[in-house]
């Protein structure tokens, strides 16, 4: 398998110290989109640390530069690099797993994402990242009438540098604070690094417009908490998961890589589950 990544952040380099054990065979090529400043730092921590990943390795600083045509590519960077990668990879005709789900709040970027492939016959994958039970949402939604309420809870350290700033003082609260309440769509935009997943909900369940979320800085909290309800015509079920931070980046879930590598593994292997 020839992967691309664009990224080289905390889930891509988690993904890669997991992927020799997981698919039980180097890759034969991992080619690396990185930011240009990065690009020579990215090829020494690969031929240090991630040698037994691939047999050939590439580190470019755009998508269109990559070697040969990758089977697969995982974008793992940012909401920015969603609109600058992924529409040229799909109508290219190469399938690409998008982690920063919520870029797809912004109506035009969801637009083009779409049109590029079906232009490319290339299929935008949508992992459930943080999440789980995305597959029923996305089910029911095919009969209608589908609700869908989602309330993340993090420490309040996982929501520096964040609006949340202005609107609680984080490093001194001693109780949960709510600081926001609002659609799916207005939390993706104003949180690209902490509410992708309301917006996994939203594409899989009633819309970003429909979705409704809560998010909350908790000192209590248990880890990056995510709880959700859906209410359907067919089946109704809550959820509620207790993510473990990752090490690299308090804001993003470790849960994440697993469910990247999961779409890896359903690609490389003969079971698809
Ligand atoms: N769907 C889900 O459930 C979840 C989705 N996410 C998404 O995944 C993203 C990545 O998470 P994580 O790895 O923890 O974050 P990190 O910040 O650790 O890593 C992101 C990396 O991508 C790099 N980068 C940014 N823009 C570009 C670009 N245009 N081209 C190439 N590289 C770029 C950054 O470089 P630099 O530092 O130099 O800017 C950084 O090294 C988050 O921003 C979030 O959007 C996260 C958690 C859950
Ligand atoms: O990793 C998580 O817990 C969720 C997250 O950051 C996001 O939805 O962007």
């Amino acid at each position: 398998m020839h992967l691309g990544l664009i990224g080289f952040g905390n889930i891509a380099t988690t993904l890669l110290e997991l992927l020799p054990e997981a698919l039980g065979r180097p890759l034969e090529r991992l080619s690396v989109v990185s930011m240009p400043a990065d690009a020579e730092p990215v090829r020494s921590r690969l031929a240090r640390d991630f040698s037994a990943v691939a047999r050939a390795f590439s580190v470019v600083c755009s998508s269109d530069q990559m070697e040969g045509r990758p089977d697969l590519v995982v974008e793992c960077a940012g909401h920015g690099a969603v609109s600058s990668h992924v529409p040229g990879l799909l109508r290219a005709g190469i399938d690409v797993v998008v982690v920063s789900v919520g870029a797809l709040a912004e109506p035009r970027i969801e637009a083009e994402l779409k049109e590029a492939a079906r232009a490319g016959n290339a299929r935008l994958i949508l992992p459930a990242g943080a999440i789980g039970g995305v597959d029923l949402l996305s089910a029911l939604k095919v009969a209608g009438d589908v609700k869908v309420s989602y309330r993340g809870i993090k420490p309040p350290a996982a929501w520096a540098g964040t609006p949340a700033e202005r609107a609680v003082d984080l490093e001194r609260i001693r109780t949960a604070h709510v600081f926001f309440s609002g659609t799916a769509r207005e939390a993706a935009s104003a949180y690209p690094r902490n509410a992708n997943v309301a917006a996994t909900l939203a594409l899989a369940g009633p819309g970003f417009d429909a979705t409704e979320v809560t998010l909350v800085a908790d000192p209590s909290a248990p880890g990056n908490v995510h709880e959700y309800s859906v209410a359907s015509p067919l089946a109704s079920y809550a959820v509620r998961i207790e993510n473990r931070p990752s090490a690299g980046n308090a804001k993003t879930s470790v849960s994440t890589v697993y469910s990247v590598l999961r779409e890896i593994r359903n690609r490389a292997g003969p079971l698809v589950i």
